[in-house]
């Protein structure tokens, strides 16, 4: 459950605090983010569309800039840092050209390790031949509407509309919700930019493989110059919030002891001043993601 920061209640022991973009501090000077990085080693999670690289107007051409691909090198000389999209595995890493990260493809669903390989997990398996015939039916209702695309992913199926006609933006809305109701409780629709992901109903988000791999990757354990290490998650879609909820839920007492992480939501605030967030920062555009990544890595 989530309150808000400032509705003249303290907050529920427990309860990620919201408030929204407008009046998150800015992360490149916020004491906030330094207090919390103060004497620790941060391990990173990183989406990639809107974080990594620009928003552009074509999936396909969000190639990651040489600049960025030095600062995630350095970066990972120092410390942990993944990536966590909710594009396929394989389309980051050729995108992003980086192969030595580890990367949570189609939300957190397909998570691989250079080291220890493909990183299972409860939500792993089991919807192969459902998402394999959802992927069949987009494309075929898809292809009958003008500027669509098809995104097929390992473990969902993403229809792009940013390039079909206003007016027929509701025939895709029908499609998905006639794909939805063909396959009563075992699919859901993520948000996104411009895109409808359809995904299997399964309780499994970016916020639990983020979990997930603070367990695998051992980071609630000091790490080897004995710093704990905080977890610090960037992005910038809603599915990025089910991670800044996992890492403000942390250490909040009760027994958990846990290092509490640091979400960064990564918008202009004048873009979107209302929207909701659990993050405790703000970063304005991916430069500034750069800056910011940068200064961690030193
Ligand atoms: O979780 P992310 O790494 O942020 O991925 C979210 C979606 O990103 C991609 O689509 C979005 O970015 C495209 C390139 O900038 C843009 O053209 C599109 O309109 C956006 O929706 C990706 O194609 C999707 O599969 C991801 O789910």
């Amino acid at each position: 459950m989530t309150v808000p920061a400032d509705d003249g209640r303290a907050p529920q022991r427990g309860a990620p605090v919201t408030t929204t973009a407008d009046r998150l501090p800015h992360a490149l000077d916020a004491p906030e983010v330094s207090q919390r990085l103060a004497g620790r080693r941060p391990a990173v999670f990183l989406d990639y569309d809107g974080v990594l690289t620009p928003i552009v107007p074509r999936p396909e051409d969000a190639i990651m800039s040489d600049a960025m691909r030095d600062v995630l090198r350095s970066l990972a000389a120092r410390c942990p840092v993944c990536i966590v999209s909710g594009r396929d595995r394989a389309v980051v890493a050729e995108l992003s050209g980086v192969d030595d990260l580890v990367i949570a493809g189609s939300h957190g669903f397909d998570i691989h390790d250079p080291q220890r390989g493909v990183i299972e997990h409860e939500a792993s398996r089991g919807w192969e031949d459902l998402v394999a015939e959802v992927t069949e039916r987009v494309r075929t209702g898809a292809a009958a509407i003008e500027g669509t695309q098809v995104e097929p992913k390992h473990a969902s199926v993403a229809v792009h509309d940013r390039h079909v006609a206003d007016a027929d933006r509701p025939r895709v809305q029908e499609l998905v919700d006639a794909v939805l109701a063909e396959h009563p409780g075992r699919l859901r629709v993520t948000p996104g930019k411009f895109v409808h992901e359809i995904q299997p109903k399964i309780d499994w988000n970016k916020g639990k493989a983020v979990e997930h791999l603070i367990g695998v990757l051992d980071l609630d354990h000091p790490a080897p110059d004995g710093r704990p290490s905080v977890p610090i998650y960037l992005g910038d879609d809603i599915t990025d919030e089910d991670a800044f909820r996992a890492l403000a839920a942390r250490g909040s007492g009760d027994g958990d002891h846990r290092e509490p992480g640091l979400g960064i939501l990564v918008i202009d605030p004048s873009d979107a001043p209302s929207r909701d967030t659990a993050a405790t920062a703000v970063l304005a555009t991916v430069d500034e993601v750069a800056r910011f990544l940068d200064g961690l890595a030193r």
